[in-house]
């Protein structure tokens, strides 16, 4: 069951970033918070997977066992949540309420399926796609980014291509972003969330 988050509405518009794992959602993302540190904040998800050299604990995601987060879920406390690639992911709605209570976008980096799920609540976010330039490079991407095991590479690249056909659906997504040059899908990306930017801004200095 989704229900309606009544904690969306107030301040700035949430931005979803969502794409196949390898696309460059972290990459673009972390370019983001880092050049605008105060307008941007991170909505940490929940995950049953474990975590990667440098991750962080809270940071990164909240590492949490199968048992403890069924829990969480079934007391109500996530407004979305999803199996991949054999883990679970969910975003609570503390994650939210952290970022909206600080006045900061708040930014979730979530699959199709909680795009999905998102979308049946009054979250009302922006909605970006991030699609590598194709899926040689997308593998190439992520065997160089050696997190994952031959099996997990499979399962991600199964996963890549579904959601390359999900994505298509009209309507879906408010932009579409190929992340082939870096810098110039990080353009794409500030561009299409600039007015937020400077809402944010000038809230800040009223
Ligand atoms: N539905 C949902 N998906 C999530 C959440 N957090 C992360 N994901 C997605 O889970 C997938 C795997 O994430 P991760 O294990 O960090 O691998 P990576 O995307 O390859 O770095 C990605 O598509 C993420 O967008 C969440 O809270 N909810
Ligand atoms: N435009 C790009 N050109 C080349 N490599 C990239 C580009 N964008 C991201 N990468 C690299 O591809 C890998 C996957 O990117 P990442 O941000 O981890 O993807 P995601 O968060 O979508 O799973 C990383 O090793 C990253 O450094």
């Amino acid at each position: 069951m989704y229900f309606s988050v009544t904690l969306a509405m107030q301040g700035p518009r949430p931005v979803v970033l969502s794409g196949p794992s390898g696309a460059g959602k972290s990459t673009l993302l972390k370019k983001l918070l880092k050049e605008y540190e105060n307008v941007f904040g991170f909505s940490v998800s929940h995950t049953t997977r474990q975590p990667r050299p440098g991750e962080v604990n809270g940071k990164d995601y909240h590492f949490v066992t199968r048992e403890d987060m069924q829990k969480e879920i079934d007391a109500g406390e996530f407004i979305e949540h999803a199996e991949f690639s054999g883990n679970m992911y969910g975003t609570s709605k503390g994650a939210v309420q952290a970022v909206q209570a600080r006045n900061q976008i708040c930014v979730l980096d979530i699959d199709i399926q909680g795009v999905k799920n998102i979308k049946r609540t009054d979250l009302n976010p922006i909605y970006i796609f991030v699609q590598p330039p194709s899926m040689d490079i997308l593998e190439k991407r992520l065997r160089d980014r050696k997190t994952e095991t031959e099996e997990s590479l499979l399962k991600r690249l199964t996963a890549a291509r579904v959601d390359l056909e999900l994505s298509k659906e009209p309507g879906l997504f408010d932009l579409v972003i190929i992340n082939d040059d870096l810098e110039k899908a990080y353009s794409e990306l500030k561009e299409m969330l600039l007015e937020e930017i400077k809402k944010t801004e000038e809230s800040r200095k009223s």
